[in-house]
């Protein structure tokens, strides 16, 4: 079942919390794909599903009906063991509660998933993220020395570190500054332009988006609108009209 152009695929994708009266169909049978060394944002409304379905494609999540494949993979096929070597090996994710050890300094954060899956991270991997993401001075710094946006920077560098093929990132750049958000998406994009990374991030920000290849809209957990090439000003206009459609 190999696409050569998808990098991640989801079909039928349906995900349902809680039950009776009070449950939500947070997917509605999702058909997506994310291509290969492409730079994807998902975008929609609050509660649209943008979160489900990062968690669903990237294996941390079960959906209860539908198929994921990254790469030739089948993650929804693949058994607790399997899927946490898969993801260690294949993915990386950055997450906006940062997710750092806080008894560990900046560098070991950096280098703990090639840790745990027994690799070494060569030194100069190490510092040419850190440098890319500004926080080469703050190595040996642990989390609660840092700053917002240096910790958010830290997650980026370990998630990119070990170039693992599919990157997810759930509104990366959320609680950041303007400075301090490019300085995550120009890390995005460079993995995806010089090291042929696939990125999908889930942002509310057009600005953010305006950094992607391809943007895919969702609404009540479908997607609704798929926009290729997108500047932040053709996103804002898009987002204005589907709140439009919501007012009327
Ligand atoms: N653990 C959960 N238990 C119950 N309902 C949930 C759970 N997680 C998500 N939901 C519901 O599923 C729907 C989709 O949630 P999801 O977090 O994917 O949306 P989102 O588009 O990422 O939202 P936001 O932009 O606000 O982060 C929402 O209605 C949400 O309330």
């Amino acid at each position: 079942m190999t696409n050569s152009s998808s990098m991640v695929r989801v079909t039928g994708l349906t995900r349902r919390y809680g039950g009776g009266d009070a449950e939500v169909l947070a997917l509605d049978a999702v058909d997506v794909a994310f291509d290969r060394g492409r730079f994807t944002a998902v975008m929609g409304p609050s509660g649209s599903g943008k979160s489900t379905l990062l968690h669903c494609a990237a294996g941390l999540d079960r959906p209860d009906a539908g198929q994921v494949w990254i790469d030739d993979v089948e993650v929804t096929g693949l058994g607790e063991p399997a899927l946490t070597h898969f993801r260690r090996d294949r993915v990386g994710f950055v997450f906006q509660s940062f997710n750092l050890v806080p008894t560990l300094t900046a560098a070991e954060n950096i280098t703990l998933p090639a840790d745990l899956a027994g690799r070494d991270v060569p030194p100069q991997d190490l510092t040419s993220v850190a440098g890319a993401v500004g926080v080469l001075d703050r190595l040996d710094h642990r989390p609660s020395q840092l700053s917002g946006g240096q910790r958010q920077r830290v997650a980026c560098a370990r998630a990119l570190v070990g170039r693992p093929d599919v990157v997810f990132a759930d509104e990366p750049t959320g609680s950041l500054d303007s400075r301090a958000s490019a300085g995550v998406l120009r890390l995005l994009r460079d993995s995806v332009d010089a090291a042929g990374q696939t990125v999908v991030m889930v942002t509310h920000d057009p600005v953010a988006a305006g950094y992607a290849d391809r943007v895919v809209f969702l609404a009540d957990g479908r997607v609704v609108e798929d926009m290729a090439e997108p500047t932040a000003a053709a996103v804002l206009t898009r987002l204005r009209a589907f709140d439009e459609q919501v007012v009327r």
